[in-house]
């Protein structure tokens, strides 16, 4: 676990029932579970029972006003953060408090707000990096000494052109991953996430800082991999991105959920208002 600060829970004595109004909708086909999550930074309460699903097939949007816990809700859920308390089902199977590759393992695959540093890499380098069932042989490998590669490491490179190409984005194979546009970063993220072929992709902020052609494309290519059979939760501040892609809407406010629901109910509910406007806002 890599926690960054961890200090024993100063858990919230919050009534559990009033904070679990959204997990009764019933849901068809639940491929991510949340219920009753908690945790704690020392006496700040980060997530407070927050409790909701994920539809399979859906694009989920998760919203709420600058520090409402929507990125530790993320941590917590791919197995960044250790919980306190509550669990995390992912496609049946109880993932609470286990590794991130383990919950890679499940099916469930996150992107961070920042990527992490990919100095000295190509684009193409970057995306052979963590596949989901890469065996140890070095990536370097197929570039340095492409004979002595296995089976795998040859469909991996075969699933990095195929990629390249759907996203468009083969032209900057070659580029030095460190002199692409935070927008093409985004696309090579979204992309790179989807060699590990996920059945639930959380994506953090995939359109924060990009420009609107690139964000567009964004868009296009969430709407296509859903339609292609990937769920999406996805965290955005950008409310005219995330009310035109996403449906259901659910809304965190101080580590709970607050409400969920479709786009034009969401935007329109005046507890939604007032938590943004009592909040740190978009
Ligand atoms: N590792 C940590 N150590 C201490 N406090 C933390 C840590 N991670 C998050 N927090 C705190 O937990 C609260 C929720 O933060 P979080 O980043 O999850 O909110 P957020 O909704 O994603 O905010 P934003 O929209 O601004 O990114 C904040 O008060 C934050 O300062």
């Amino acid at each position: 676990m890599s926690d960054a600060i961890e200090e024993p829970g100063t858990t919230s004595e919050m009534d559990v029932s009033t904070v679990q109004t959204n997990a009764n909708m019933a849901k068809d086909d639940v491929v991510l579970r949340v219920e009753n999550l908690q945790k704690s930074f020392g006496a700040l309460v980060a997530t407070d029972h927050a409790t909701f699903e994920v539809e399979r097939g859906t694009i989920t949007g998760l919203i709420g006003p600058n520090g409402a816990g929507k990125s530790t809700i993320f941590n917590l859920i791919s197995g960044f953060y250790e919980p306190d308390g509550g669990t995390v089902t992912v496609n049946g199977t109880d993932v609470t408090g286990t590794e991130p590759y383990e919950v890679a393992e499940h099916g469930l695959i996150r992107t961070f707000q920042t990527p992490r540093k990919l100095e000295g890499m190509t684009v193409r380098e970057a995306m052979l990096v963590g596949p989901r069932h890469q065996p140890g042989e070095s990536f370097v490998k197929l570039f340095t000494d492409p004979k002595t590669v296995g089976e795998h490491e040859q469909q991996n490179l075969a699933d990095v052109e195929r990629i390249l190409e759907e996203f468009e984005i083969d032209h900057l194979a070659t580029q030095p991953a460190t002199d692409i546009s935070g927008g093409q970063m985004k696309l090579v993220e979204l992309a790179r996430a989807m060699l590990a072929e996920p059945e639930v992709l959380l994506l953090d902020e995939p359109v924060a800082g990009v420009n609107p052609t690139l964000r567009n494309k964004l868009a296009e290519q969430i709407q296509r991999l859903n339609e292609q059979g990937t769920t999406f939760l996805l965290i955005e501040h950008d409310m005219e991105f995330v009310m035109n892609l996403a449906d259901p809407i659910v809304v965190l406010d101080r580590g709970s959920v607050l409400t969920e629901g479709p786009p034009h109910a969401i935007q329109s509910d005046t507890k939604v208002i007032d938590a943004y406007l009592g909040g740190g806002g978009v």
